[in-house]
């Protein structure tokens, strides 16, 4: 009675009798919270992998890592706590006083060592301290390739990069919202969508009985695995203002390329009351650079150990993004004899034109008509052309997709693919506003603040055409 009075009339009683850091949920040490602030001479607890092993004559060296840091600790064992199933790659639970070597280095010196897990090297693990695996080799073994200092680097970073978006977002006042990813609109309409129908329930199989078409058994209406958020989060951006979403999506696209994957994170923000492409450019730019400057200074040592180009940040960083139109980028490629057709431009010309702005990011606008979305906005002053916009950017070429959404009801109702979307229709009769919004592939921008050529290596399991098999 006493507390539920307390905590209600003095709601920072509420902190006293919860105090978050009192409670101790491990009897050990993290090793990047024991490598940021060593306690010399305190008596430490670890548990993590053993990395590398180097036996001398009295004593054993382990490097121990536990994934929380690029940084492994130094393990010092005397002689006589070696046991054979003390190997490399085996789980460790070390105790013993930390200690600094002659050079500074931290180090722990052990007084105990429990072998938790053995890992018998000869029995197939796949791995080892000498060789510096290719990413081609490590992508053989997804259920274990965590383990190895590149793969755990790039999901370190990816945590960090993850967190410097959401910090960036609530900075500029957008509020995080989740749309859904069982949809029945396919958002882009370039058809590569999966399809989601139940497995087996009994009106699944009593309509199949029947020859019926099954793929609006569940819902009613044909469902996919979303391809974008971009339509819902309009809708909320037409209640709540500026909103973001970064969530999963799913494309059936049958490419097995270093920057394609059939399911991939992606951040998307609708601007409320938006209405020019430099508004959302600015954004975007911010955006790129916050992550960059960020997660230099969070992951360092990850950045290294994943490229040591990495050791200084990209030129890129100081210099103010590139603006071309359509027109201009296609002119640009022709004299350097790369045609553009009617598909507009593929991943070479992009490419070419990043190289063209000496590796700084470049933003095309000012896209054809027909080569985008229905739901673009009509440039005032041609009408063949719609405000979006591409970012291109060293690595991977498209990296950021977006556009000024078109908010003229009757053109919209003319350019509208389907009856399914008259909701979408509708959010332009009721205190409509003019908005605009992009989505950024998260593994491509991976790709970028990290020089990782595959992005199949930016996330720990990666799908892409015949693989998913677990
Ligand atoms: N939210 C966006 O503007 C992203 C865009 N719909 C895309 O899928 O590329």
């Amino acid at each position: 009675m006493w507390f539920k009075n307390a905590v209600t009339r003095f709601p920072q009683a509420w902190f006293k009798v919860c105090n978050v850091k009192s409670v101790c949920f491990r009897n050990y040490s993290v090793i990047s919270a024991v490598l940021e602030k060593p306690n010399i001479g305190d008596d430490t607890e670890v548990k993590g992998w053993v990395r590398n092993l180097r036996v001398m004559k009295g004593v054993v060296f382990a490097d121990v890592s536990d994934g929380s840091c690029a940084q492994r600790l130094q393990v010092v064992i005397p002689k006589d706590l070696k046991t054979d199933a003390l190997t490399y790659g085996s789980s460790v639970h070390v105790s013993g006083k930390l200690s600094k070597t002659p050079k500074g280095q931290v180090e722990l010196v052990a007084n105990k060592v429990r072998v938790l897990g053995e890992c018998v090297v000869l029995d197939g693990y796949p791995f080892n301290p000498r060789t510096v695996h290719p990413p081609e080799y490590m992508r053989q073994f997804l259920h274990l390739r965590s383990r190895t200092n590149y793969i755990s680097a790039i999901l370190r970073v990816r945590n960090s990069v993850t967190r410097h978006i959401h910090d960036y977002f609530a900075s500029h006042n957008y509020i995080h919202i989740n749309t859904p990813i069982l949809t029945s609109n396919d958002c882009e309409g370039a058809g590569e969508v999966f399809k989601v129908q139940p497995d087996s329930s009994a009106t699944v199989k009593a309509m199949m009985q029947e020859g019926k078409d099954t793929d609006s058994a569940y819902f009613g209406s044909k469902t996919f695995l979303s391809v974008s958020g971009q339509l819902h989060l309009e809708a909320v951006c037409r209640g709540m203002g500026n909103v973001y979403t970064l969530g999963p999506t799913f494309r059936a696209e049958n490419s097995r390329s270093r920057l394609h994957l059939s399911e991939f994170y992606m951040l998307e923000a609708e601007a409320a009351f938006c209405d020019s492409l430099d508004q959302l450019q600015d954004l975007i730019e911010g955006l790129l650079k916050h992550v960059l400057v960020q997660t230099r200074s969070s992951n360092e040592a990850d950045l290294f150990i994943i490229d040591k180009a990495n050791a200084s940040p990209p030129l890129w960083i100081d210099k103010k993004f590139i603006t071309l139109s359509y027109d201009e980028a296609r002119n640009i490629l022709e004299k350097k004899q790369l045609n553009v057709t009617e598909e507009g431009i593929n991943k070479e010309q992009e490419l070419a034109l990043v190289e063209y702005c000496n590796g700084t990011p470049v933003f095309v606008v000012r896209w054809p008509k027909n080569l985008k979305s229905f739901y673009m906005k009509e440039c005032a002053d041609d009408n063949s052309k719609v405000e979006a916009l591409d970012l291109l950017t060293p690595i991977t070429g498209e990296v950021v997709g977006g556009s000024l959404r078109e908010d003229d009801y009757e053109k919209l109702k003319q350019k509208l693919p389907s009856e399914a979307l008259n909701w979408y229709l509708e959010l332009r009769k009721f205190g409509n506003i003019p908005t605009g919004g992009f989505g950024l592939g998260l593994e491509r921008l991976l790709q970028v603040v990290c020089s990782v050529n595959n992005i199949k290596d930016t996330l720990p399991f990666p799908r892409w055409p015949h693989n998913c098999d677990m």
